[in-house]
């Protein structure tokens, strides 16, 4: 017998899959552009996002600075979600509100990327690490769900906006994952051309 809960969980992320490759290909062929661009003038990626988002920031940076699929040398990308005596000190004596932007301020340079998360749109962390990112000249990625929130209001043309077309958390991370994979892939094509799984 088919455990109903367990087959409607798939049955909508394999839709939601599916409708995302039409609405989210443009932005994301941008979020290709850009970061190889950014990464072949020596500038880097940073990340940030909380909860499974902040599971993402690590997968994603592990992916440039480790390998995607194919043999390649390290690309630069730096997840701000995993040094705790920061987190916890920022955390303490500031506010979790800057746990992202002060390292924003420490580690950002103009021309380097911002990839950030929230499936809300509205985590007020993620929003402080933007602004300061925008600040600073840098270029904001962001992957958001629900409408884009409060981040997909202070984005510019400057910045790609990818924002998953549904309202269930766990659904915009399972596609925000699938992008990422995407995005390793671009940049692996536009390093070496295409191939593998074409
Ligand atoms: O993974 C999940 C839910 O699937 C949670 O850990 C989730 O990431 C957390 O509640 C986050 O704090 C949500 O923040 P955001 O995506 O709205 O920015
Ligand atoms: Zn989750």
């Amino acid at each position: 017998m088919t455990n109903q809960r367990i087959h409607s969980h798939f049955q909508e992320s394999a839709e939601l899959k599916l409708k995302s490759a039409t609405v989210l290909e443009q932005p994301i062929e941008q979020a290709i552009e850009l970061m190889f661009t950014a990464l072949s003038n020596g500038n880097k990626i940073l990340a940030c996002g909380n909860g499974g988002s902040a599971a993402d920031c690590q997968h994603f940076a592990a992916e440039l600075v480790g390998r995607f699929e194919r043999e390649r040398l390290p690309l630069p990308a730096l997840a701000l979600t995993t040094d705790t005596s920061i987190l916890t000190a920022v955390g303490n004596d500031y506010s979790y509100m800057e746990i992202f932007s002060k390292q924003v301020q420490a580690f950002g340079q103009a021309g380097d990327v911002l990839l950030a998360f929230s499936t809300s749109g509205n985590s007020g962390n993620v929003l402080a690490a933007i602004e300061v990112a925008q600040e600073r000249d840098m270029r904001v990625v962001a992957l958001t769900g629900k409408g884009g929130g409060k981040i997909g209001q202070v984005l510019t043309d400057a910045d790609v906006h990818i924002c998953v077309p549904h309202d269930r958390t766990a659904r915009i991370q399972e596609v925000h994952l699938v992008t990422l994979h995407c995005i390793c892939d671009g940049i692996d094509v536009a390093l070496f051309g295409g191939d593998v799984n074409e």
